[in-house]
């Protein structure tokens, strides 16, 4: 992604090489606290947090043609064709001006994981999967209260289902490459970030 990052490296051979941005994933099932302990990780490491499905919600705000498309996908726990999602997350990290960034909520499947690297050829440092049983996560969406329009029992088995056979698989695939670190989400959420703190201060932290 030639446009994230405007800092160059002098390889041996002499080349100009890009230099590639940090990233991070964040997945774990809906409501297993990535938002929250997203926020977490930017005011101690100095992160910059993006949330796929924030940055969806806010296209669908700014009236862009895509809007009803992803509100319709949004409604019924569906995933977006990865091409707007994408484009969102390379404006938004140009945007930002850092080079350290928790991508939180994608990749959502195959597609998603698949295209990104494709198109960026940006490889995780690692994937922070907060791990949550679904009767806990229910509980915490039925309560989160922030007006979403997929918080309610039909839209969030729904979700269950999707994260279930789309976004496990796609866990399973960086696990295979030792990238996952696995946190218990089922704990308070001082704890949990406990958990978190010990990963972010290990020197796993760059890229590939
Ligand atoms: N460890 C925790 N214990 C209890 N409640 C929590 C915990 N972590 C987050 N919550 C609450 O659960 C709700 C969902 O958390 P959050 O929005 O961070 O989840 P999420 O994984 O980002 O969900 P989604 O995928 O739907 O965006 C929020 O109301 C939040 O305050
Ligand atoms: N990569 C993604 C991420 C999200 N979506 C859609 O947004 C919904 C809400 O996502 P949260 O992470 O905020 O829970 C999700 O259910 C999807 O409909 C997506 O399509 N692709
Ligand atoms: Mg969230």
């Amino acid at each position: 992604m030639g446009t994230v990052v405007e800092a160059t490296n002098q390889g041996e051979n002499g080349n100009v090489t890009e230099q590639k941005p940090t990233v991070v994933f964040v997945l774990g099932g809906p409501g297993s606290g990535k938002g929250t302990q997203c926020a977490n990780i930017v005011e101690n490491f100095g992160y910059t947090h993006l949330s796929a499905g924030d940055l969806l919600r806010a296209e669908i705000k700014s009236g862009s043609e895509n809007g009803t498309m992803i509100q319709n996908m949004i409604k019924e726990g569906k995933i977006v064709p990865s091409e707007v999602t994408i484009k969102l997350l390379q404006k938004a990290m140009q945007e930002s001006g850092n080079d350290k960034f928790l991508i939180d909520g994608f990749p959502r499947n195959e597609e998603n994981r698949a295209a990104f690297e494709e198109v960026t050829k940006i490889e995780p440092a690692f994937v922070l999967y907060f791990d949550c049983p679904d009767e806990e996560m229910e509980r915490r969406l039925l309560n989160r209260n922030q007006g979403r329009e997929d918080d309610n029992i039909e839209t969030i088995r729904k979700r269950f289902k999707v994260f279930m056979d789309s976004s496990l698989p796609v866990i399973n695939y960086y696990d295979a490459k030792g990238k996952v670190r696995k946190i218990e989400a089922a704990r308070p959420i001082n704890e949990v970030f406990e958990s978190v703190k010990a990963i972010f201060s290990t020197k796993n932290e760059k890229a590939d």
